[in-house]
């Protein structure tokens, strides 16, 4: 099986870490209009008390923004970062040994949330309720526990999947808040600012082919971007017109929805194979020799926002447009397939 093409996905990759394409503060931040002018309120109300900000959880799909919004967090708090992830704390000392390092209303970003070990997660509830550790020391009957109190702190949580949260982990954040795909206009105006910063003029149309073939995800919109320049420096002019951002996203196998070959794929076998379903999801992870997790936060979320697919409780359908994108029709009422390859 061809595996996907990691510049496609919106899993992190290295050059991401490219800093100096990050927004840095709430104002630099594009999109997200609801969940930004919220935090705003949040942020001034606990800087002019001179609290700690209420724990937030970032959820959504990813690459939408939940490590940038965390940190600009803390930088418009005017405190501290740490960050740290679910798994890679293994033992409960490993947590406490960061909580009890924070400074007076630091922000704690716990990326990956949900992968917390069940024994960390118990030291959590105190830390985040009442700015407490209850440690045990000792073993047996003898064990005894020692409370120890902690500097106000905002936990910053980011999660892929909210629904594998536990429910008293998922109650102690004041601020849920969950992130959405970007809407064209948002990505071309990132894609335009990303241009700028990296000295690569884009042209209107140029940025507008980018942002509508992004999967409505920054990241995504920065990855192809970076593939276009190079495009545009070694085949063009330098410059990104939409004709030169047509041409290198179509060689690089992206759609004019933007979805690429492993989207492509799962949808054709759920076409083909399973006459548009439903087909259960373990089914298809074992088809696509792909894992279900991946499936379901990568692959799954941008199709059923596009509806291209749906999800049923006996599994998962191609929706109308889905046949539609693959250009068949879908199988008429007999439960007969009629397949019209264009
Ligand atoms: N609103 C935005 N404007 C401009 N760039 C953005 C925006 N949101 C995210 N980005 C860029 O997209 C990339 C991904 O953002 P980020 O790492 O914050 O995503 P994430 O939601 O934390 O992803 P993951 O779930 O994989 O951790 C970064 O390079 C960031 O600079
Ligand atoms: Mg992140």
């Amino acid at each position: 099986m061809e595996s996907p093409d990691p510049t496609l996905r919106p899993d992190p990759l290295p050059e991401d870490g490219d800093r100096s394409l990050r927004p840095q503060a709430l104002s630099e931040f594009i999109g997200q209009a609801e969940a930004r002018a919220n935090l705003r309120v949040f942020i001034q109300s606990a800087r002019q008390r001179g609290e700690a900000m209420d724990h937030t959880l970032f959820h959504g799909p990813p690459g939408l923004g939940k490590t940038t919004l965390a940190q600009i967090m803390s930088r418009e708090l005017g405190v501290g970062f740490r960050m740290t992830s679910g798994p890679v704390l293994a033992k409960a000392g490993d947590l406490a040994a960061i909580l009890t390092n924070l400074e007076r209303n630091d922000v704690l970003f716990i990326d990956e949330i949900h992968r917390l070990n069940p024994a960390v997660e118990e030291v959590l509830y105190p830390a985040m309720e009442d700015f407490e550790l209850d440690l045990v020391i000792g073993e047996g009957p003898a064990a005894r526990t020692v409370r120890i109190e902690l500097q106000p702190f905002t936990l910053v949580g980011a999660t892929t999947r909210l629904g594998l949260l536990t429910t008293p982990l998922r109650d102690r954040f004041g601020i849920p808040t969950r992130l959405q795909f970007y809407t064209e206009d948002e990505l071309h105006e990132i894609v335009t600012r990303n241009a700028t910063l990296m000295k690569a003029p884009a042209e209107d149309e140029g940025a507008r082919e980018i942002a509508r073939r992004a999967r409505g995800t920054p990241r995504i919109a920065g990855r192809l971007l970076r593939r276009v320049v190079d495009f545009a420096v070694v085949e063009g002019d330098g410059r990104i017109t939409r004709a030169l951002a047509d041409n290198a996203l179509t060689r690089l196998g992206v759609d004019h929805l933007g979805l690429d070959g492993a989207d492509r794929r799962y949808l054709r076998l759920i076409a083909e194979a399973y006459q548009g379903g439903p087909v259960g999801i373990e089914t298809l992870s074992a088809a696509l020799s792909e894992s279900r997790d991946a499936l379901e936060e990568v692959i799954e979320p941008f199709l059923l926002q596009q509806g291209l697919i749906q999800r049923t409780p006996r599994g998962r359908m191609l929706a109308q447009g889905g046949w539609h994108h693959l250009g068949m029709a879908a199988p008429n009422a007999q439960g007969q397939t009629s397949l019209f390859g264009k």
